[in-house]
């Protein structure tokens, strides 16, 4: 066939844009193969449904945009309640996508690709590509030439597309797009393509992070577009984005001639030799290469490369919407060419999708997966990409209970098991086989250079035939002389970077619950049965350094008690009641209901568990309080909307001293203007913060609020939801802003606590907030 017939991945992706195929035809690389027999009968299959949503639903969503950007509370929570119908749609949906009604069965396939191929698109009946989109203009942007580099330009149109819009399947379809073009045309800057949809540069584990402050941002923009630094500020102070200042600034400027376009790897490699900047000349080197790449900037460019230097790319990606995205563009990409029928098509979109997240869930790292991926294709990749010693993965999280007949109703005819929780640090202890052992926190960082005396003892804690292994553990403050565990404070009190042996003032010893990988091989689906038998045969307990998690395997209410009650007695939080054999997996990232956690403080009658919450403004203090801080202004995280919600002040359970050295730290981090992403309601601290830092709080309970702003929406229509009686417990330094108690757990607690009210046909409380006087 002569090339000029040839569709072009672009006429295939661009479902009806005709003014533009011709010239994209000629432009497109011939090496491809025809990807016409995707547009015959049988790709049927390929729709993904998408139900059409009424005008009025249309308008709502183009109101959330507006909303984000102005400030009337009213129009935002009104608009906000709807934002969540979307979402709950959206999730019908997806539902749909998988079940699909078998009157659908449409295959919407583009009727504009060239006119030797619309003949057999004919018989196909007139349909639309809705896999590529049914109104795909937007996607005429997919016409660079096969191996040549990704322009950045694309993915800033993809990032503004997906900006545009609060519906997640919508998200994931112009991802998806992206991403197939990228397999298919540049499948070399997939991986990079990843990378800045998920605003990183490396694997989490690896700990290079952008966050480029804004005064060498705002050096950076002044010294691309010619502006003063204090014009910028003044810019910001009125947007609050600086990334929206940057494109701003960039439009407003005229240039003599146009730098050669920016490219996807391009961009990256930029951003990560930013961030490994370091030493003298590092400031002035980070200013001078943002500047380069603003000035080589167009469009909407400038704002997405100034956002994603901050680290703040806020776009309403979610890492799930990326994994599904990867599982789904990598089918359609490989099944192109092949006859599938719709359901088939569609069943193994799912499989993938739950592969590549299984197999992230194990293995958290983009650079091996992709390049394996691409090279081996999905159906081999479990076996390739597997749990490996050196690469931390997501630990398994606890559900919160408030009464041991609350799990015994859960655990009915299972069979469980009680450990004791320890009030610690979790710390997941990897061996490799060249014998390197590492420690990494919940979070995925590197311990080892905090806890050298822990690598020390781990080749003595296995026994001889022990030759790799991950275990899942606490480390726990020690008291050597006692013989007994310390609570977490004194473990705070351990120095945190590059301890070195002078440095031990806090003993630890390490206390085993789990394990995950042993001698080779992976025994997260094994029952955790299987996997304690694992753990106890092949490890030996060491005094006042390593030892197992001491358990029962009660199954009645009085022994659970009194084992709680011992529990607490020996300096534990409470229990952790795990079932042991069906349902027992190790779930990896996941907060599982197949893992309970009792706290001592649901004895005392408090809400069960405590809240991690991000400081986000401070009100000034009086009296005994002149010149610190009084109070605190604190949020829980939607990860939905991506903001921060209030949820109370706060301010008792300080000491003088902590109160002295919040107040020296937060002073650091103020800002003038809350972020668009704050959602306070009529909660305004007298200053305001950078959300940097996350507090564990303990309360009485949880009450509808006249004022915060936490969980709008889905307990009630306007109102947010308050903790009363909320009591500052300790810094959370392993958990980052993003990681607080979520509105989903916040609208959970508080469900929890009605139901649990009215079995004690207890009258509720609410209406009223905490209010204090420092
Ligand atoms: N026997 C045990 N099994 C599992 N986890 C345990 C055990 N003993 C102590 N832990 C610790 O308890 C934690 C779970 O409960 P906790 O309330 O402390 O969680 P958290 O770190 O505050 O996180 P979140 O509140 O988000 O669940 C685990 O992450 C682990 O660090
Ligand atoms: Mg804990
Ligand atoms: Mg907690």
């Amino acid at each position: 066939m002569s090339s000029f017939h040839q569709p072009t991945l672009f006429s295939f992706l661009n479902g009806g844009n005709k003014k533009n195929n011709k010239k994209k035809d000629n432009e497109c690389n011939n090496n491809e193969k025809k990807p016409n027999a995707t547009t015959s009968k049988e790709e049927t299959g390929l729709k993904r449904k998408i139900i059409d949503k009424n005008k009025e639903e249309e308008l709502n969503e183009s109101n959330n945009k507006n909303v984000k950007k102005t400030n009337d509370t009213s129009l935002k929570e009104e608009i906000n309640l709807k934002k969540r119908k979307i979402i709950n749609d959206d999730n019908e949906e997806k539902e749909v996508f998988k079940k699909p009604k078998s009157t659908d069965t449409s295959m919407d396939i583009d009727e504009n690709t060239n006119s030797q191929d619309s003949t057999k698109i004919k018989k196909a009946e007139k349909k639309t590509l809705t896999i590529f989109g049914s109104q795909d203009s937007e996607y005429q942007d997919f016409n660079w030439k096969a191996g040549e580099p990704v322009p950045y330009a694309v993915l800033c149109k993809t990032f503004e597309n997906i900006e545009n819009t609060t519906k997640r399947i919508k998200i994931q379809d112009y991802l998806t797009k992206l991403l197939v073009a990228i397999i298919k045309l540049s499948p070399n800057n997939l991986l990079e393509t990843i990378y800045l949809c998920l605003n990183r540069i490396c694997p989490e584990y690896e700990g290079l992070e952008l966050g480029i402050g804004e005064t060498i941002l705002i050096k950076a923009i002044g010294e691309a577009t010619g502006r003063s630094a204090k014009s910028i500020k003044t810019d910001i102070e009125k947007q609050g984005d600086l990334g929206n200042v940057a494109q701003m600034s960039k439009s407003n400027q005229k240039t003599l001639f146009k730098p050669k376009p920016l490219t996807v790897p391009a961009v990256f490699k930029g951003l990560k030799e930013i961030a490994m900047f370091t030493g003298n000349q590092s400031q002035t080197r980070k200013i001078n290469k943002i500047k380069g790449l603003l000035i080589a900037c167009n469009g909407n460019e400038p704002k997405y490369l100034i956002r994603s230097l901050e680290g703040k790319l806020r776009i309403g990606l979610a890492e799930q919407t990326v994994l599904m995205s990867i599982g789904q563009a990598i089918v359609l990409s490989e099944n192109m060419e092949k006859r599938k029928s719709k359901e088939r098509l569609e069943s193994e979109i799912t499989k993938a999708i739950e592969t590549i997240k299984s197999i992230y869930s194990e293995l958290p790292s983009y650079d091996i997966i992709i390049p394996a991926l691409l090279e081996n294709g999905i159906q081999n990749l479990s076996s390739i990409c597997k749990l490996t010693p050196g690469i931390p993965l997501k630990p398994m999280l606890a559900h919160p209970t408030k009464s041991l007949t609350e799990v015994l109703n859960r655990f009915e005819n299972l069979t469980f098991t009680c450990e004791y929780k320890y009030d610690g640090e979790r710390a997941q202890i990897h061996k490799l086989e060249n014998g390197e052992c590492r420690i990494y926190s919940r979070n995925m960082e590197n311990l080892s250079n905090k806890y050298p005396d822990i690598v020390e003892r781990i080749p003595r804690i296995a026994k001889n035939d022990v030759t790799s292994f991950v275990l899942d553990c606490e480390a726990v403050a020690w008291d050597k002389e006692n013989k007994c565990i310390l609570p977490f404070q004194v473990l705070s009190t351990r120095k945190r970077k590059n301890v070195e042996a002078g440095d031990i003032s806090v003993q630890v010893c390490v206390f085993a619950f789990d394990c995950l990988y042993l001698n080779g091989k992976s025994l997260i689906k094994k029952t955790f049965k299987e996997r304690r038998e694992a753990l106890h045969n092949s490890f030996t307990p060491i005094e006042g350094e390593f030892t197992f998690a001491k358990n029962v395997n009660a199954n009645n209410v009085d022994e659970i008690q009194t084992f709680l009650e011992q529990s607490v007695n020996d300096s534990c939080e409470g229990l952790m009641i795990k079932t042991l054999e069906v349902d027992s997996s190790y779930e990896p990232s996941k907060r599982s209901r197949n893992w309970l956690k009792v706290k001592k403080d649901y004895i005392s009658g408090g809400i069960g568990d405590s809240l991690d919450l991000v400081v986000i403004g401070a009100y000034t203090g009086r009296g005994k309080r002149t010149g610190s801080y009084g109070g605190y202004l604190l949020a829980c995280y939607d990860n939905e909307n991506e903001e921060y919600q209030s949820i109370c002040k706060i301010g008792t359970g300080f000491s003088d001293e902590q109160l002295e050295k919040h107040t020296e730290f937060f002073k650091q981090h103020i800002i003038t203007k809350p972020k668009p992403y704050y959602r306070v309601g009529d909660a305004k601290p007298d200053i305001w913060f950078d959300a940097v830092q996350v507090w564990e709080v303990k309360c009485a309970d949880l009450s509808i609020s006249p004022v915060h702003q936490a969980a709008v929406g889905l307990v009630d229509p306007v109102k947010g939801i308050s903790l009363r009686f909320p009591r500052f417990l300790r810094i959370r330094d392993d958990k980052t802003p993003e990681m607080a108690t979520t509105s989903e757990q916040v609208a959970d607690m508080y469900n929890q606590q009605v139901v649990i009210s009215k079995n004690n046909a207890a009258s509720q409380s609410g209406g009223v907030d905490d209010d204090f006087e420092y």
